[in-house]
């Protein structure tokens, strides 16, 4: 089985799917790392040097062949990656493929993404916690639609890494 953990950045795609990985004993691929092997650059190097649409078709490129492997994984996904091409579609229709959308609110995705926006190019340049959040509701205003297709939802507001993987596996098994 292929668990996909969907969501908006910083919900904690990455930290909950390598945990979720270990406890299952599952293999954790990261699309954002495995875009980062294959182009031999960082996600801000890929946007900055081939642009945004560069990096949307490589993903769905990369998460098509993914999707493929018939192994028991945890795939932890870009906070784009569901949003484009036919992405979304191709992971419900998918055989042995579990989705879960980690979902987290304005005011949790503001507080985690105002100390750690360096690494993500589409929120870098913004400034203040105004604007941050009303970027985050615009933005998930878009996205909601995509990720709320998945199977499962767990909400992680206020919960620590270990509660939501918890959550998970009980909704999972
Ligand atoms: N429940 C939690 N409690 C406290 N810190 C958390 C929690 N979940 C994630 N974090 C922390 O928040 C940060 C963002 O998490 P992570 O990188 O896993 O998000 P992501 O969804 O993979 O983001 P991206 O879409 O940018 O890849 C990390 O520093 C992580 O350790
Ligand atoms: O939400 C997004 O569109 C993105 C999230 C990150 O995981 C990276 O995939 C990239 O920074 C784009
Ligand atoms: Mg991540």
């Amino acid at each position: 089985m292929i668990i996909v953990l969907i969501g908006y950045m910083a919900s904690g795609k990455t930290s909950i799917g390598k945990r979720l990985a270990a406890q299952l004993d599952y293999t954790f691929v990261d699309l954002d790392d495995l875009i980062e092997k294959r182009e031999n650059a960082s996600v801000t190097e890929v946007f900055k040097k081939s642009g945004e649409i560069y990096f949307r078709k490589q993903e769905t490129l990369y998460l098509n062949e993914v999707l493929s492997r018939k192994e028991n994984m945890i795939l932890s996904l870009g906070g784009g990656a569901p949003c484009y091409s036919n992405n979304m579609s191709d992971i419900l229709n998918a055989k042995n493929v579990k989705s879960i959308y980690l979902k987290a609110s304005i005011a949790t995705l503001t507080e985690k993404l105002m100390r750690k926006k360096a690494k993500r190019p589409l929120i870098a340049h913004i400034e203040t916690e105004e604007a941050m959040a009303e970027f985050i509701g615009k933005h998930l205003f878009e996205r909601a639609p995509y990720y709320s297709q998945a199977e499962i939802t767990v909400s992680i507001d206020n919960k620590t890494k270990d509660e939501i993987v918890q959550e998970v596996i009980a909704e999972l098994f």
